[in-house]
């Protein structure tokens, strides 16, 4: 693991008292993140929650919002963006895409815990425009090519 990276972040009004994004383990890959509103997921129903967090990610960094597996084998309950992503230019509010895959209602409640933030470096592309591609043992095939 590398040394942690610091991010600017902002509590927009709606978030003051909550607590940031944190590790739960030491060992943890993901920040958990808490939503800033009360909300009931109807089944099937898709929400953003508010986070009532903005940030400033470095340049050459982005954060991607993963779900919480609890959530999803308990109760359907998941992101159907995953991973999200946040830009490092993005300074407005973080929300966290929310589905109810359950057949049951899903009640958030301020300050539990949704998703958890993954921060991750990122490898801009030039595009080097040719007429021909190498061969490769692979070549053309995909899409379970290789067998089941
Ligand atoms: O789960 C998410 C995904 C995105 N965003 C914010 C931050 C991100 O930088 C911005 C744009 O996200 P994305 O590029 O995924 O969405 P888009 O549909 O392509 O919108 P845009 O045209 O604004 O890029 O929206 C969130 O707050 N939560
Ligand atoms: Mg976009």
């Amino acid at each position: 693991m590398t040394d942690p990276i610091p991010v600017q972040v902002k509590r927009l009004a709606h978030g003051e008292g909550l607590e940031l994004p944190h590790y739960a383990t030491g060992g943890s890959a993901g920040m958990d993140v808490v939503s800033a509103e009360d909300i009931v997921l109807e089944p099937g129903m898709r929400h953003a929650v508010a986070t009532g967090l903005a940030m400033a990610i470095p340049h050459g960094y982005e954060i991607q919002v993963r779900p919480r597996s609890g959530l999803a084998l308990k109760h359907g309950v998941s992101v159907p963006n995953t991973p999200g992503t946040i830009d490092s230019d993005y300074r407005g509010e973080l929300k966290i895409i929310l589905i109810n895959h359950g057949a049951e209602a899903f009640p958030i409640r301020r300050g539990e815990r949704v998703a958890q933030l993954v921060v991750a470096p990122v490898t801009q592309a030039v595009w080097d425009e040719v007429g021909e591609l190498d061969s490769t043992a692979r070549g053309e095939g995909g899409f379970g090519s290789t067998g089941r």
